[in-house]
């Protein structure tokens, strides 16, 4: 008989909970890591993570621990789930107790900031392991309703499409509906330019000005996300699928997207100061929209609403004198 496979997720956040109880009921042997000891003991304790995901009891098979080395031992699979921006420095202290054949897994949906790298480059570099061995989860997958078990699809990209296979096998349940892909490029832009794009229409919500600009807004997101993929060696086929339009509407749609509700209270007036000290959790976006427009300037690929959100959310630029800007860009055929 063959053992449960054993999964170590780092982060102890929405996402990196909730796909911890997908593992732990796939059948995996899941300890989180938690930054906090006091996390890690009320999980142990309660089988509930109180501050991310309360009134979900997570499955037996699901421990926590605050020390990286007892969460790596042994594990088949390292699922990464930290805010992109500080993966880089986690890596460096992780790196050392990560086993020869432990396959690591982004959940994370950003771009580093400087180095304009995706998450699996990032890992590569600190880690110094291949391509085969890194793998990227995705897809519209807001935490809450993963954590309560409601049915969902997502992606599970890697080079390597018998890891993706060995990964989709660990983590696919009754409501959890993982499909592999190869294409760990789009994949992995397709999250992190969603988020933009989320904020993009969070801010249209805030401005009340109606579902004609959000289906535009997508639309034309989905088109620049597509633009950057294409230029980036990308599958372009990925944009139409899960990781593409499927987390794109989700996050567009949905209060519980972080990034969606950040926009939405921009849109509403607030300051940045204030949006910033209202959100509790991770909104990727806010960072990543300028790593993300400073890529495209490295691929000479025009991203008229990423440069609108950075406006807006960096620059001070008020809302509505970015919209008139954007709707008064020259005018364009709509396939080019
Ligand atoms: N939430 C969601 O629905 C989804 C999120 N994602 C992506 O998953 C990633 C993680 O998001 P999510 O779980 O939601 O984020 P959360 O904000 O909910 O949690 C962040 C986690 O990272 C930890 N953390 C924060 N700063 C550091 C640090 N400097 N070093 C180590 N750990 C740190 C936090 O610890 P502490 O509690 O101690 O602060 C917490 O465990 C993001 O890239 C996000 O885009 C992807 C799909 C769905
Ligand atoms: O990526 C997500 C859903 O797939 C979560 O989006 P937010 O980070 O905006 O909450």
């Amino acid at each position: 008989m063959t053992r449960p496979a054993k999964a170590a997720v780092l982060g102890t956040g929405s996402w990196g909970t909730a796909f911890g109880m997908v593992l732990a009921d796939a059948g995996c042997e899941v300890t989180l890591w938690a930054r906090r000891a006091r996390i890690a003991d009320e999980v142990n304790r309660t089988r509930v993570n109180h501050e991310y995901l309360p009134g979900i009891e997570l499955p037996a098979r699901v421990r926590a621990t605050a020390e990286a080395a007892e969460a790596f031992d042994g594990a088949d699979f390292a699922v990464l789930a930290v805010p992109s921006q500080t993966l880089r420095a986690n890596l460096a202290d992780w790196t050392p107790h990560l086993g020869p054949r432990t396959v690591l897994v982004s959940l994370m949906k950003g771009v580093e900031l400087g180095t304009t790298k995706r998450m699996s480059e990032v890992i590569g570099d600190v880690t110094g392991v291949g391509r085969e061995r890194i793998a990227v989860v995705t897809g519209p997958n807001l935490a809450k309703e993963i954590a309560e078990r409601r049915p969902a699809a997502a992606v599970v990209a890697c080079a390597d499409e018998d890891v993706a296979t060995r990964l989709q096998a660990a983590c696919h349940t009754s409501y959890f509906r993982p499909y592999t892909n190869t294409d760990v490029i789009g994949c992995e832009l397709g999250g992190a330019v969603k988020n933009v794009i989320g904020l993009a229409v969070g801010i249209a919500d805030g401005m009340g000005l109606g579902d004609n600009t959000k289906g535009s807004l997508i639309t034309r997101g989905l088109a620049e996300t597509t633009r950057l993929g294409l230029a980036m060696g990308a599958d372009p086929l990925t944009f139409a699928g899960l990781a593409g339009l499927g987390d794109l509407v989700a996050t567009c749609s949905s209060p519980l997207s972080r990034n969606h509700t950040f926009g939405t209270n921009l849109g509403r007036g607030m300051t940045l100061e204030q949006t910033v000290a209202a959100t509790r959790q991770t909104a990727e976006g806010v960072k990543s929209c300028r790593s993300v427009l400073d890529l495209a300037g490295r691929h000479g690929v025009d991203m008229p609403i990423t440069e609108t959100v950075v406006g807006i959310v960096h620059e001070g630029k008020p809302p509505m004198v970015a919209l008139k800007e954007l709707m008064s860009r020259s005018a364009k055929p709509e396939r080019r």
